[in-house]
């Protein structure tokens, strides 16, 4: 894995935290933002030069939106490093998720759309320094990649569309054949992945070289001979970056295309908070269109709270959730880390998949 230092405010370190291990980096140094971003790195300049020190670190995150400077002005110091702010990261992370063709080109699309100001500016940078001297940094090559990305941005909208209207065709024909298939929806730090590993027994931690190639946040679960595919998807993420939103949307789209879908749900969450995410979970659900596929909300970290706690959970979650989704088939309480009740939830699965 690789090793990284993150900053990000305080209230969204442990959310940065974890979105950076799905997109496979370690955190081992957390820093808080500054009250005032630095107008040359946005993150303390004295924290900058002490990590340029550093070999063992291989990439900085900053959980937050950098200008096209920012980005130049550090590079330039961490020439060896990878430079991430929110946008990167969970460009990274979709990435990762991203099962369908659409998917991989509405991503690449918006890195490149991310990218193309930051060139430009090291573009104007580069010309003014060679106006100084014979010294200066050379434009051919950053003038051809920002060419290359423009001929790129043509032919993938244009790719884009001839799959949009593709897809329209095949509304019409295509039916659901194969094994039935059961998308794992949530937010980030539910425990989804945890969820996916214990019951498909599979203990694959995110190694971007294979994902980009091949998507094995699927895989098949049986009983009695009988099969159900389980799909892992992106999380979902709070307070999206509106550049990136599109690419998010068809990344989680994958799960449009399943029969039956497993909502994952901290139960250590305040009741509140907790509600506060069923809900929103449903609404986005809603807003890429999916209705009426049969659920099962699965409120998980059960070894975190106290039995009594427990029944009370499911009881709220019922209450609430059947004014908001229509069909649950059922609220189950497990533990995925500590295998709680993990073969009643297979059970249900199959339940809910084969009648
Ligand atoms: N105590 C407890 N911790 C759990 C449980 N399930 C998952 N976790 C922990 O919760 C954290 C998040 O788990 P993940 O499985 O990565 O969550 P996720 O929903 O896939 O998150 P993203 O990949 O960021 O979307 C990890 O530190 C897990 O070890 C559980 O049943 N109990």
């Amino acid at each position: 894995m690789r090793k990284a230092v993150l900053f990000a405010d305080l209230d969204f370190i442990d959310e940065a935290t974890d979105l950076a291990f799905g997109a496979g980096f370690d955190v081992v140094e957390k820093y808080k933002l500054p009250k005032r971003p630095n107008p040359k790195y946005f993150i303390q300049q004295d924290k900058l030069f002490y990590i340029k020190d550093r070999s063992e670190i291989d990439a900085v995150i900053i959980f937050d939106l950098l200008k096209p400077r920012n980005f130049i002005n550090i590079k330039k110091e961490l020439i060896n490093k990878e430079i991430l702010d929110k946008t990167l990261l969970l460009l990274e992370i979709f990435a990762l998720h991203a099962g369908s063709k659409e998917a991989k080109l509405q991503i690449e699309l918006a890195r490149m759309k991310y990218e193309i100001p930051i060139l430009k500016e090291s573009y104007t940078k580069a010309k003014i320094t060679e106006q100084q001297g014979p010294l200066g940094a050379g434009t051919y090559g950053v003038e051809s990649i920002i060419k290359l990305y423009n001929r790129r941005i043509v032919k993938i909208t244009k790719d884009l569309e001839s799959l949009k209207k593709f897809k329209e065709t095949m509304i019409h024909t295509s039916r659901n054949v194969g094994i039935p298939t059961v998308s794992i929806v949530g937010y980030t730090n539910a425990g989804k992945t945890t969820i996916f590993n214990v019951m498909t027994g599979l203990s694959q931690k995110v190694d971007s070289t294979m994902f980009t190639t091949m998507s094995p946040k699927r895989s098949s679960i049986s009983k009695e001979g009988k099969k159900v595919m389980l799909v892992d998807t992106v999380g979902f993420i709070r307070a999206i970056p509106p550049q990136i939103v599109d690419a998010f949307f068809v990344t989680l789209s994958e799960a449009k295309n399943s029969n039956f879908l497993m909502l994952v749900l901290d139960s250590s969450l305040e009741d509140s908070i907790m509600l506060e995410y069923l809900r929103s979970s449903i609404f986005t659900l809603r807003e890429i269109g999916i209705s009426g596929k049969p659920m099962l909300i699965v409120l998980n970290k059960i070894d975190k709270i106290r039995e009594q706690e427990v029944k009370s959970k499911i009881e709220i979650v019922e209450n609430v959730s059947k004014d908001l989704y229509c069909p649950i088939i059922a609220v189950v309480p497990v533990s995925a880390l500590k295998g709680m009740n993990i073969s009643s939830l297979r059970d249900e699965i199959f339940k809910m998949a084969l009648g």
